[in-house]
């Protein structure tokens, strides 16, 4: 039987980065992944996927151009979704062969089969084909990620009814789009056809969406969203879905009824536990399949099982798993490392994009932190207007007592590659007089750091309040 030091289960960024980590420090790998191609949800079906299709729509609807040439300008006139598919295939070919040649040039062997537990130092492996095998391990990733939650009463049919993994094979465009559910992945998408000039329906039981982010920001980007044409319907459950020959329907509990060609259920997603009978090492996991483990080191109540990525939940991305999968695997080889930094990035690559890191205003307020804003629209940015850039903007929070950078938060162009000059300076201690003090490139969008720094910074009291140290009598 054979038997490695490392097992993963599941080839996503968690099992991914956990597979390289132990090769690295000489360890024995091998990684399951039931898929066809290795990669999991985040290459083959959530972040690669929807990241291309936005990044194809962004440029073949001119949609970044049309500040200089006006709403109708279009760089292809027709887009259909073989235009969309055309670059995701070639985008997804190229991260499984990066994937693959990291795996061989570091030693990780894979095999394609689904894993379930046997007991604690051993997993019972089936292949499609049917073959049967048991492989032992010292250590143990659990790295399977979730999948859609596809609720009972929901026609899912592929026709009109999608779930976020069946939308990448939509055989056309539609007419019109409702998405339920104004979480991370519904936002994205709503956005997205939009920028195609789709008729959307974005539907949220609660009254607020992605309620994590800055209100400021979010205000902003529900009235971008209206004022490009979509509809938001916040504050009504939806009652029942109904799927026909012509298109769905959508039933709310306030007794309206959104009529549409598609309907894009994206209500939350569950852990992919099912086939890995838990039961045999005694791991539990709560009603969305997800598993507990210690925030630190990311073992479950088994010491040499770990789990990471999005099936121990929040915050369930690409990155924060990647890292997860790196500090799980250096945990169980004795490698010890620092305290991960409390702050971490999110990027939301909705049309526009969104990005934030640290504190937002409202958790600054709830903590009782004396703070000053300050505030820059790309708008007043060179760059902002070389590139036509009609919107956006970023806002920082300071702290009055230690005049140290608490928030980043920014709406608008270039939002997820901008936040990390917030981030840097956050987890590095840095103060409201960085961005005073320092030059940034011009034009670029990141003098909007610049800017909103000088903004703060005068409302902080500024030159004067240095000038008034300078007036003081030596004591
Ligand atoms: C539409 C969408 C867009 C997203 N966009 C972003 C984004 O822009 N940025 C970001 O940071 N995050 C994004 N995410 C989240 C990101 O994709 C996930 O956080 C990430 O994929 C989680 O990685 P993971 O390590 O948990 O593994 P996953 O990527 O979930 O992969 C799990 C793998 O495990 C395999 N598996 C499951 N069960 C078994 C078994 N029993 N045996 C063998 N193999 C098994 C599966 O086949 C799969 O390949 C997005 C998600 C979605 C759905
Ligand atoms: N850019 C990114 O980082 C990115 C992009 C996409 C997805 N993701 C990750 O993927 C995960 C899943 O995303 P998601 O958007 O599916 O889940 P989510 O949990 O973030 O949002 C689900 C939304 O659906 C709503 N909802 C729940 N039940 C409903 C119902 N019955 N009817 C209508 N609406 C309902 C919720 O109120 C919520 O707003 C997230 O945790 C996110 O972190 C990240």
């Amino acid at each position: 039987m054979a038997e490695y030091d490392m097992l993963v289960i599941g080839s996503g960024p968690s099992g991914r980065r956990a597979a390289i980590q132990s090769a690295k420090l000489g360890k024995s790998v091998l990684v399951v992944d039931r898929g066809r191609r290795l990669g999991g949800v985040s290459v083959h079906t959530g972040t690669i996927p929807s990241k291309t299709i936005r990044e194809t729509v962004l440029n073949l609807s001119g949609l970044r151009e049309r500040g200089f040439y006006g709403r109708g300008y279009r760089v292809k006139q027709d887009i259909g979704a073989a235009d969309l598919i055309a670059r995701l295939q070639k985008t997804l070919d190229h991260e499984v062969e990066v994937l693959q040649h990291q795996f061989m040039r570091n030693g990780v062997r894979s095999l394609r089969a689904v894993a379930k537990f046997a007991d604690a130092n051993n997993v019972d492996v089936e292949t499609e084909a049917g073959e049967k095998s048991r492989i032992g391990f010292r250590h143990a990733l659990i790295s399977v990620g979730t999948k859609p939650f596809r609720p009972a009463n929901v026609p899912f049919d592929g026709k009109h009814v999608f779930d976020s993994e069946d939308i990448l094979e939509l055989p056309r465009l539609p007419r019109s789009l409702a998405v339920i559910g104004g979480g991370v992945i519904g936002v994205e998408y709503a956005t997205i056809f939009s920028a195609l000039d789709v008729p959307v329906t974005l539907i949220e039981p609660r009254q607020t969406i992605l309620d994590f982010i800055d209100r400021e920001l979010v205000d902003e980007f529900i009235h971008e969203m209206r004022d490009r044409g979509m509809t938001i319907r916040l504050g009504t459950a939806v009652k029942e879905i109904v799927s026909n020959e012509k298109g769905a329907e959508v039933h709310m509990a306030d007794g309206r009824v959104v009529r549409v060609d598609v309907v894009l259920y994206a209500a939350g997603r569950s852990g992919n536990i099912g086939s890995l009978n838990l039961d045999a090492v005694g791991i539990q996991s709560d009603e969305r399949g997800r598993i507990k483990v210690d925030p630190h080191t990311f073992q479950t109540s088994v010491p040499n099982i770990y789990a990471a990525g999005d099936v121990i939940g929040f915050p369930s991305l690409a990155s924060t798993s990647l890292e997860q999968g790196r500090v799980a695997a250096c945990h169980a080889f004795g490698i010890a490392l620092p305290p991960a930094p409390e702050t971490f990035p999110y990027g939301i690559y909705a049309v526009p994009e969104i990005s934030t890191v640290g504190l937002s205003e409202a958790q600054v307020r709830e903590k009782g932190i004396a703070y000053e804003a300050g505030v820059a629209r790309f708008s007043e940015t060179s760059r902002g207007h070389i590139m036509g850039v009609g919107s956006g903007f970023l806002k920082l929070i300071f702290s009055l007592e230690n005049r140290r950078l608490l928030g980043a938060h920014i709406l608008g162009e270039g939002a997820t590659e901008l936040v990390h000059i917030g981030q840097a300076v956050i987890n590095l201690q840095g103060t409201v007089d960085f961005f005073v003090e320092n030059t940034f490139n011009y034009p670029t969008l990141a003098e909007a750091y610049k800017i909103a720094g000088l903004d703060a910074w005068n409302r902080m009291g500024g030159a004067r309040a240095e000038a008034a140290a300078l007036d003081q009598p030596a004591a």
